[in-house]
């Protein structure tokens, strides 16, 4: 390694700009690294080292780095790596991720980066290539000099697309990957990701007349600008958005009242929507890969549509174009969903629809992996992160499949058509929506008719702070604890004196904090189950 030297000492030096604060332990998690922003710059650095690492290890291929925390409050921020087909970052990578960070001395770092190089085997002799973006928070543009300097020490060829949503920069990390191969994804370009998602939406929508006006609230995050973009390649002659909480240059707006945690979370419109019954509402998150829709009815109730209903109607709409053209023998469409998706969806899937469903835990990560065992795999988390995958097989299958009927022809014009509208990398709330739009146009449903497919079960999530949210491991996809021994069995006992209840306990991965969710027949029975499991804990 010895010649590779110059590397280490110009790391050292570097570093030597962005010291790591005393007494702080930080970890790769779910959504990568994130916490309060003046913490962050050490660690964006290390990211920036790790990056490149992971690009030589991967013969040059180029890897992406995220700067977003995005629902999270403006003073936060985070990052996280994207790997070469714009998945998240192997499982694996993600200890080296949190070793780099951990380094406390400069010296400490160079050794825990030699350790990296020499575990994963990686030849330091290859050329790095990052590609990497950020969401709107102001302090974006140090902790984005604080990974350039992590690049450059490293050698690695870099690129900033500026501001970006996370799932375009995902998009943008496959398109290099396969440029010039037969699995080209598209133009490694922001206009190139509009021209694929807008070219996809209106072969989906050719005969249909423009829908009404959709009301998406954009968290006051990147998604205004970049939706507006959008809007102006797909056309508003088919799609009519009007944006609100469009507001990028007030700092403190981000995510506050509005966007799909605000709205998931309070099961409310955000304050100062000004909404008729009927419209049809959507929100997006403070990085545009979650969204979640919404509407008043006619006592202007509120009702949420969220990842579980959007999920449900791509099923449904997928299903039936896979059987209109033929295809059902060959290519199964399949679910997958987290614990906290709302038993009266999974029922509906299984029993109405009659698609088999997955179970994970909680992540997006395990979600996506277990879609990919399904021919199509929708998977949604209940929060509105989600999107649906074509296997490579199905795809070649809907490819070669020649018509018998102008039905047929257009089923597998829409198939086709929904294979590049549905982001293929990861949860897209710009692409999932065009998605729900263009079913719903298909259908000629309102948000009503759409949210008649099944009827929520009353479900509360109560959080609760404990000691050592650790000390709670679970099983079977997060739905029955192990430890701390016994409190299961009072969680049943609990759980059967409600009529269809349903009741879980785990930690959080992403807050210092134990989550229960509870389901039953009414709201209070809801409410009234969750509050006794959560006082189950009191004891830890
Ligand atoms: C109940 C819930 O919504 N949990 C969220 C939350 O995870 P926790 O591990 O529950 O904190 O953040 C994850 C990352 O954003 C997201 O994937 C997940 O759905
Ligand atoms: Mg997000």
């Amino acid at each position: 390694m010895s010649t590779f030297d110059n590397i280490y000492t110009a790391v050292a030096e570097a570093s030597s700009g962005f010291a790591k604060p005393q007494g702080l332990i930080y970890g790769y998690g779910t959504a990568g690294f994130r916490l309060k922003a003046n913490l962050l710059a050490s660690v964006v650095f290390r990211v920036g080292l790790l990056a490149a690492v992971r690009s030589k290890k991967l013969n040059g291929q180029t890897i992406g780095v995220m700067i977003t925390a995005s629902h999270n409050p403006e003073e936060d921020n985070g990052v996280k790596l994207v790997d070469p087909q714009g998945e998240m970052l192997e499982g694996s990578w993600e200890a080296y991720a949190t070793l780099l960070a951990n380094a406390q001395t400069d010296t400490e770092l160079v050794e825990a980066l030699k350790k990296v190089v020499a575990t994963t085997k990686t030849d330091m002799g290859i050329k790095a290539n990052v590609i990497f973006a950020k969401d709107t928070r102001s302090s974006g543009p140090s902790l984005v000099a604080a990974l350039q300097a992590g690049l450059t020490a490293m050698s690695s060829e870099y690129k900033d697309y500026e501001i970006l949503t996370t799932p375009q920069l995902h998009y943008l990390v496959r398109c290099i990957n396969t440029a010039g191969t037969p699995a080209e994804y598209g133009a490694p370009t922001e206009l190139g990701y509009y021209e694929k998602l807008g070219k996809a939406f209106r072969t989906l929508m050719d005969g249909k007349t423009r829908p009404s006006a959709v009301f998406v609230d954009c968290a006051n995050g990147v998604g205004a600008p970049k939706l507006r973009n959008l809007r102006r390649i797909v056309g508003e002659d088919i799609l009519d958005v009007r944006i609100i909480n469009d507001d990028i240059e007030t700092p403190s707006k981000l995510n506050s009242q509005c966007g799909a945690d605000f709205v998931k979370t309070n099961q409310k419109l955000p304050p100062g929507s000004h909404i008729a019954p009927q419209d049809r509402c959507a929100s997006l998150d403070g990085d545009a890969d979650r969204v979640v829709y919404y509407y008043l009815d006619q006592d202007s109730t509120f009702h949420l549509l969220d990842g579980d209903k959007i999920a449900s109607l791509a099923a449904m709409f997928i299903q039936d174009l896979v059987k209109s053209a033929g295809l059902e023998e060959e290519i199964k469409v399949g679910v997958v969903q987290t614990a906290y998706a709302n038993g009266a969806s999974t029922v509906y899937l299984q029993k109405v629809l009659g698609v088999p469903v997955t179970c994970t835990p909680t992540g997006v990560k395990h979600l996506h992996h277990a879609a990919q065992r399904y021919d199509v795999g929708v998977y949604f988390e209940a929060n509105g992160h989600g999107t649906v995958l074509f296997s490579p097989t199905s795809l070649s299958i809907i490819e070669a499949a020649k018509p018998q009927s102008p039905a047929q022809h257009t089923a597998l014009q829409s198939l086709r058509a929904l294979s590049d509208l549905i982001n293929q990398t990861v949860g897209d709330a710009l692409s999932d929506l065009l998605m729900v739009e263009a079913i719903l146009a298909h259908k000629g449903w309102g948000p009503k008719e759409w949210d008649g497919a099944y009827t929520d079960l009353p479900n509360r999530l109560v959080r609760v702070v404990v000691k050592d949210r650790h000390a709670f491991t679970t099983t079977d996809a997060e739905r029955r604890l192990v430890s701390p021994a016994g409190i299961q069995d009072r969680v049943d006992a609990l759980v059967a004196k409600y009529k269809g209840g349903r009741a879980f306990v785990r930690a959080s991965g992403t807050e210092d904090a134990v989550r229960v969710y509870a389901e039953a027949g009414t709201r209070s029975e809801a409410d009234e189950l969750a509050c006794k499991v959560a006082g189950l804990l009191s004891d830890y």
